[in-house]
């Protein structure tokens, strides 16, 4: 199995709060990797870590062997990275469409001039950009609901268009925080099933944070637990289950693992 995010001893600091401590692990090419861990675990710093909001005070993240820990996030994005919110970060007066439409913006190279007239290279961007939009509403099913201003729909269906939106970037690399929050069980069942598609159809890499537990062994191949900034556990959903030190981080949050 080829690595293709490689997290090396990182640590992160807020003031007195060690967010991160020394934190190691890998994820592998193709692969659904989950981060848990009880609540202010440290998984969201670590998304933004590894998405470039928050610079570590030490360590090393490389993605496809490549140091990125400088890389600022819109230079990650290039790489090949998105990321999905975990409270929603879209335009809610704007369409479903035109939020798609919009987060491809970072990945245009023509300029406004180009753009404006609609020529050459601009045009066959516009025609490419499109296509992908198109496939991704497809993809999540979002046809009935393409020009309904984002703001107006069901919270279930707006987390939906937000990994839309991470979805369209067409990445290598899809960090998810929480997709799933706030999600009844019908709901989650899809967003379950377009996740294991991202990984079976678009053979895309999926970096999750969900504290539904049933729901991380049931779609992960390999997960690191978080407990107060330490890394815990890494492995299997059948090794974490069995991890001591897991179980008894668990123990009090009424949790059957
Ligand atoms: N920008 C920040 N400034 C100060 N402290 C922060 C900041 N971001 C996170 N922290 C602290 O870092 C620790 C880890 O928080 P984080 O949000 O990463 O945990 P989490 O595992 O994602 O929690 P949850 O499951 O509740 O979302 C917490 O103590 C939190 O208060």
């Amino acid at each position: 199995m080829e690595p293709i995010l490689e997290v090396e001893g990182i640590s992160l600091q807020f003031g007195g709060v060690k967010a991160l401590d020394n934190v190691t692990y890998h994820i592998n090419k193709g692969e659904i990797f989950s981060l848990i861990g009880p609540n202010g675990a440290g998984k969201t710093s670590m998304l933004n870590c590894i998405s470039g909001l928050y610079q570590p005070t030490s360590g090393s993240i490389r993605y496809k062997g490549q140091e990125i820990i400088n890389m600022k996030p819109y230079e990650r994005t290039t790489l090949g990275m998105a990321r999905a919110f975990q409270n929603i970060a879209l335009f809610a007066h704007m369409s479903v469409l035109d939020n798609l439409k919009l987060g491809r913006h970072s990945l245009m190279s023509s300029g406004v001039f180009s753009g404006g007239l609609y020529v050459g290279k601009a045009s066959n961007e516009e025609i490419a950009h499109r296509r992908k939009v198109e496939e991704v509403i497809e993809f999540l099913e979002l046809q009935d609901i393409r020009h309904t201003p984002v703001g107006t729909l069901p919270y279930g269906l707006q987390k939906r268009v937000e990994v839309g939106r991470a979805l369209a970037l067409g990445p290598e690399l899809i960090l998810l925080d929480e997709p799933m929050a706030g999600m009844n069980n019908a709901e989650k069942d899809m967003m379950s099933s377009f996740i294991l598609d991202m990984h079976e159809v678009m053979d895309t890499t999926v970096v999750l944070i969900e504290h539904d537990l049933g729901i991380v062994m049931g779609l992960s191949d390999h997960i690191a637990v978080l407990d107060f900034g330490k890394r815990i556990g890494f492995g299997t959903p059948k090794e974490i289950q069995q991890n001591p030190d897991v179980i008894k981080a668990y123990i009090g949050e009424e949790t059957v693992i």
